[in-house]
């Protein structure tokens, strides 16, 4: 059991402010992903909750108990690192051993544990083999191994995976997840930069972004009811496509006139959008599908790029010239400098007032 609650956290080096306001609530056996870019604060936050890092304001607590003065070693807790920090000269077994000597467990107890844990990463075949003689994978499941054995009832993962190459960033990933499942009870809280992680892993996933939360939900609400601006363009690869208009018609539907041209239709709920109103109207790539009826973008193929199972479409619009980018499925290398009609189902249109979702109005 450890349901973890940050209150009013907050993070100043000096008269810098990095986080502030955070507030955040995980419950036991949840997997909590930060994202956000580069020096928000994801691992700032992270080294907070382990406690190598003091928390300059507000309250951390688990399971209740106040834990901003607590040393990281009585915190429950085990962190996981990028770089694996295995030590060379001890074989699997002793650096998975390593921390329970210290804590002088007795000989059965050390064993046990490692047993287990190396049964549950499948790391039983290279228990006395030393770290070189190890892949990459491998090193960083002995890395989660000396985690696991001293039974912390929270794991805190630092970017674990991105010193693998893609093809064992794929199978690690899947690892992963086989153990959150293999341990329902632990919480986990992951810090990562791919987005693919955070998808697929995460039960909820924490936006972070300019010094504080920007949106917390499961991946499929940040992805399909994205609050902010900053959300719908930082979750979905490529971009949502966002484009200024105003709102021109209320009713059943929403319908906004395109700055320099051009018509949207929106299912949005009437009463959350203003006749005049300024918007931006925005567009996952992937919701957009060649059509005879009526465009919503029109213009020149420029470049296309044929991933295999789709194809991404970039091409400036034709009434401003802005670029837009489409995901078809299939391979469509053939529309390369050929003229494009494309619409969008109503119900895929988001729309975006002063940076905020309409949805959420
Ligand atoms: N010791 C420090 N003194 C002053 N500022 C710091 C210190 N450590 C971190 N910062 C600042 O705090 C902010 C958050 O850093 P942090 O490393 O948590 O970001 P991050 O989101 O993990 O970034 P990245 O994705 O690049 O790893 C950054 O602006 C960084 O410059």
């Amino acid at each position: 059991m450890a349901d973890l609650k940050l209150t009013n956290v907050e993070k100043a080096y000096g008269e810098v402010k990095v986080l502030s306001n955070i507030n955040l609530d995980i419950k036991t056996g949840e997997l909590i992903v930060f994202v956000g870019p580069s020096g928000c604060g994801k691992s700032t936050l992270l080294r907070m909750i382990a406690g190598l890092e003091r928390i300059t304001g507000g309250d951390f607590a688990i399971d209740g108990m106040r834990m901003n003065d607590v040393p990281p070693a009585q915190r429950g807790i085990a962190m996981v690192f990028q770089s694996y920090a295995l030590y060379p000269h001890m074989t699997v077994r002793d650096n998975m051993a390593f921390a329970l000597k210290i804590a002088k467990k007795s000989a059965e107890e050390i064993r046990a544990a490692v047993d287990k844990a190396a049964h549950i990463l499948q790391l039983t075949p290279y228990l006395d083999r030393l770290p070189k003689a190890l892949s990459g994978g491998q090193r960083q499941r002995v890395a989660i191994g000396r985690a696991i054995v001293r039974d912390p009832k929270v794991y805190l993962f630092d970017e674990p995976l991105s010193n693998l190459d893609a093809a064992l960033r794929v199978a690690t990933r899947i690892e992963i997840a086989q153990l959150k499942e293999a341990m329902p009870d632990s919480t986990m809280i992951y810090v990562t930069h791919d987005q693919v992680e955070a998808m697929t892993l995460a039960s909820r996933i924490v936006v972070l972004a300019g010094g504080g939360i920007s949106q917390v939900g499961t991946p499929l609400d940040l992805y399909e009811r994205p609050e902010n601006e900053f959300v719908a363009q930082f979750i979905g690869s490529p971009a949502m496509n966002l484009m200024p208009g105003e709102v021109v018609e209320t009713g059943a539907e929403t319908v906004i006139r395109l700055d320099h041209g051009g018509v949207a239709r929106a299912a949005i709920p009437t009463q959350t959008a203003d006749m005049g109103m300024k918007v931006k109207l925005g567009v996952r790539p992937e919701d957009l599908a060649p059509t005879e009826g009526e465009p919503l973008f029109t213009g020149e193929v420029e470049i296309t790029e044929a991933l295999g199972e789709v194809t991404l479409l970039y091409f400036k619009r034709q009434e401003d010239g802005t670029q837009v980018v489409a995901k078809l499925p299939g391979i469509h290398s053939e529309l390369r400098r050929k003229p494009v009609r494309l619409s969008a189902d109503p119900k895929k249109i988001h729309l975006f007032h002063n940076g905020r979702s309409l949805l959420y109005r």
